[in-house]
């Protein structure tokens, strides 16, 4: 699925450059489900971005089943982005103004999908993560980990083939942490996902079946 090789990301600052990743290599296939970690500022989110077609690297290929990422011309990465990666995000990033009915349909639009299938389709991804009875609630009116439930059916809508998490429990408590983590976990392996997550959280590390490290832009197994 994907073959990131030689991926450089440098930044430069002033005078300064921070390669916030240096050369890294990484095969992740099919249904995998794999954990980065690592200190902070180490290019754990850098990594998770260039995954998700969300920013390019200076140097090297980010391969999705053989497309090069960041060679793609923007509207066709746009594209590729909203039909098959998800993102979940620490802070879950809904709109407050919306349902989570209406927040999980905003996934649905830039695919042209009909307002009717998109009620239908966003009240089958709420259901499938226990929310089909708080459609028509405001965020500020769900809990946190409630809230991160609407942030997964609108990852999870669009039946994408990622699904990309940055810290997605890292605003939560422990017992809904192991809800959120159980949801995720269900979710992916029903719909035959590919899962990454960062985390700090040696706990959840351990839990998955693969993890990898990423200290100052350089990526070691673990
Ligand atoms: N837009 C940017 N401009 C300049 N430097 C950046 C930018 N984004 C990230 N960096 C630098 O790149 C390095 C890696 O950052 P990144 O956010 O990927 O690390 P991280 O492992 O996710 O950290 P954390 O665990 O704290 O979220 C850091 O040194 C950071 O300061």
């Amino acid at each position: 699925m994907y073959e990131l090789t030689g991926v450089t990301r440098r930044y430069t600052r002033g005078k300064g450059v921070v390669d916030a990743l240096a050369g890294v290599d990484l095969t992740i296939a099919t249904g995998d489900y794999l954990v980065i970690k690592g200190p902070t500022g180490g290019g754990k989110s850098t990594l998770l971005q260039m995954l998700g077609g969300l920013d390019r690297p200076t140097s090297g290929s980010v391969l999705l089943d053989g497309v090069d990422l960041a060679k793609l011309p923007e509207a066709r990465l746009t594209r590729l982005r909203s039909e098959k990666i998800g993102f979940v995000f620490q802070s879950f990033n809904l709109i407050p103004t919306l349902t989570a009915q209406e927040n999980v349909e905003t996934a649905l639009v830039p695919l042209g999908i009909k307002p009717k299938e998109r009620r239908e389709l966003a009240a089958e991804a709420l259901s499938s993560v226990g929310l089909g009875e708080r459609r028509g609630h405001v965020p500020s009116e769900l809990s946190g980990g409630q809230q991160q439930r609407v942030a997964i059916a609108r990852a999870l809508v669009k039946k994408p083939q990622v699904l990309l998490a940055d810290e997605p429990t890292g605003n939560l408590d422990e017992s809904t942490r192991d809800e959120i983590m159980d949801v995720l976990q269900i979710r992916c392996k029903e719909d035959g996902l590919t899962f990454v997550m960062v985390t700090h959280d040696s706990h959840l590390a351990k839990q998955a079946p693969r993890a990898v490290t990423l200290r100052k832009g350089t990526l070691s197994s673990s």
